[in-house]
Parts: structure tokens; sequence; C-alpha cells
């Protein structure tokens, strides 16, 4: 039995075509079992604005405080998921969709500089029991990433950092992070290129040089710290391309990979 764990970022979530759905679908009818984790800090970002409420990004990551941490709950655990769970369903196959409270699916702890940037969560421990009983009842669960600790105290996390640790949890072969890119991007005689693969030399190297910035270095730092567990491969992906997912699982060739050695 094939899993594979897909990150869906906001940057694509809303222009993802029904095309996706089906072929996750079809994918999950040959018998392979998805599990999605999602972001949507876009919309988190709009709601903010709306709302009248500052955040800032510091290395990345949303500063959260108690107010901001209500609108992240509010918009990733209420209408980012529902709207993935309900365009899955209409796909014709099942769904449920729930964030990182409910069942303690996702326990995290504060992270290293808290202090600075407030409720902002590590991984600790996944209930993998939870993810994998929703998938025995042929249902594809949907995870908003936000983490609980012991005492109930809610935490925000980065949804790459959150589907590194559900795919690493759950041991899957493979996890997707589906994005606005078609994988990582390098310049080559003055031309972009996707590069069909990288090692973790050259991911630090991108990052110490700022060919790798911003919201894909979250990514490829949830990549290392998977593949040096029992994932596989990660294979960063653009949401566009036709059956870019089957063809992610099943045929590669697409998009960038990065593997456990090469
Ligand atoms: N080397 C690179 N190749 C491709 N994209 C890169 C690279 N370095 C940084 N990026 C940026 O990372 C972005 C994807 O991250 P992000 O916007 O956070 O997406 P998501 O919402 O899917 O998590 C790209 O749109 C691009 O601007
Ligand atoms: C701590 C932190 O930064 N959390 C993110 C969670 C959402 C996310 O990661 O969404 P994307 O995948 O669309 O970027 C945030 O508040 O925006």
């Amino acid at each position: 039995m094939q899993q594979f764990v897909m990150k869906c970022g906001g940057s694509t979530l809303a222009a993802l075509p029904e095309s996706f759905f089906a072929d996750l679908r079809a994918l999950q009818e040959s018998g392979v079992k998805p599990v999605i984790v999602h972001g949507g800090g876009p919309a988190i970002s709009e709601t903010l604005t709306k709302l009248g409420i500052e955040s800032e990004f510091v290395n990345g990551l949303r500063k959260t405080s108690e107010e901001v941490l209500d609108v992240v709950e509010m918009v990733l655990a209420g209408r980012i998921n529902k709207e993935i769970v309900r365009k899955i369903q209409q796909s014709g196959a099942k769904s449920i969709g729930l964030s990182g409270v409910d069942g303690q699916l996702i326990i995290a702890q504060p992270v290293a500089n808290a202090d600075e940037i407030g409720f902002v969560g590590d991984v600790t421990d996944v209930n993998a029991a939870i993810i994998a009983g929703i998938m025995e009842m042929g249902y594809i669960p949907v995870i908003a990433p936000i983490g609980i600790d012991a005492q109930g105290q809610r935490y925000n996390i980065n949804a790459d950092t959150a589907a590194g640790a559900v795919a690493s949890h759950l041991g899957v072969e493979r996890m997707i992070v589906v994005t606005d890119v078609p994988g990582i991007l390098k310049t080559v005689d003055g031309e972009k290129k996707v590069l069909p693969s990288v090692t973790v030399a050259e991911i630090n190297e991108m990052i110490a040089t700022g060919e790798i910035y911003g919201g894909m270095i979250p990514k490829v730092r949830a990549a290392i710290q998977c593949i040096q567990g029992d994932v596989r491969e990660v294979v960063i992906v653009n949401g566009d391309e036709p059956n870019v997912l089957s063809k992610a699982v099943l045929e590669g060739g697409i998009g960038t990979r990065i593997v456990q050695s090469e």
C-alpha cells in the first residue's frame, strides 16, 4: 500500500483546477492513500488586514499573538480546510477535515525563539493512529497545521513544517509539495531552469547564495528533515500542471526531487 503526504500551499489553493482533484480521486481509487496537509498564509494575511490586526513575518514565520492565533485557527481550520474537503467531495472521493487540535493529532511545543514570535510551534509528535483510522474508512484526511500541547495551548505551525512532520511520523514513502512554481529554480547561463533533483549540499549552498529564499526555505528544510527518516523522496511541483499528482507519485520526471542519497 502506497501512502503519500501532500502539502498544498496557500499560494496555489484557490487556483487548483477541478482536474487536480479528479486526479487525486483516481489515485485513491487505484489504491494509493493520500494524506493532505494544507497552508493558507495569504488567506490569513487577508483576513488579518480586514480585521485591522497587524502581523509580521520573522524568518518566514508569522509572529503569532493570541489575537493572531484566533484568526489563524479560524481561517485554516475553518474556511480553508472545509474548502478543500468540499472540493474533494465534489470530485467524488470521501474526505474528513481536521486540525492538529482534533484528537490531539499534532502535539507541539513552542519554537526556540517563542519570546520573539509568540505562539508558533514545532511538532513533537503526531497521532498517526487517527490518520490511519480515517484512511481505513476510505476517507482522505485533510489536516490544518495547528498544534496543541499537554496544557491545551494551541500553536501556529508553518504548513511545510507540519507536513514534513506528518510524513516522517507516518513513515510514508513520499511527500509532495504542491506550490506555485514548477520546482526549485536555478539560473543557468542567464536562464531560469527547474532542477530535476537536488542534494542536501546543493540546497544548503543555494540558501547561502540567496538562490533559495523566502517561502522555499521552509519547504527545503522540511524536506531535508523528512528524508533523514523513512521518507524516500520529497517532490516539489506546481499544482497547475495536468495530472501532476499521478505523475509525481507513479511516473516521476516532474518537478524537483529531493532524495535520501544522491
Ligand atoms: N530557488 C527557488 N525556486 C523556486 N521558487 C523559489 C526559489 N526561492 C524562493 N522561491 C519562492 O518560493 C515561493 C513558494 O513559496 P510560498 O510562496 O511560501 O508558497 P506556498 O504558499 O505554496 O507555501 C515561490 O513562489 C518563489 O517566489
Ligand atoms: C508559523 C506560520 O508562519 N504559520 C503559517 C501557517 C500557514 C502556512 O504555512 O501557509 P502557506 O503554506 O500557505 O505558507 C502562517 O501563519 O501563515
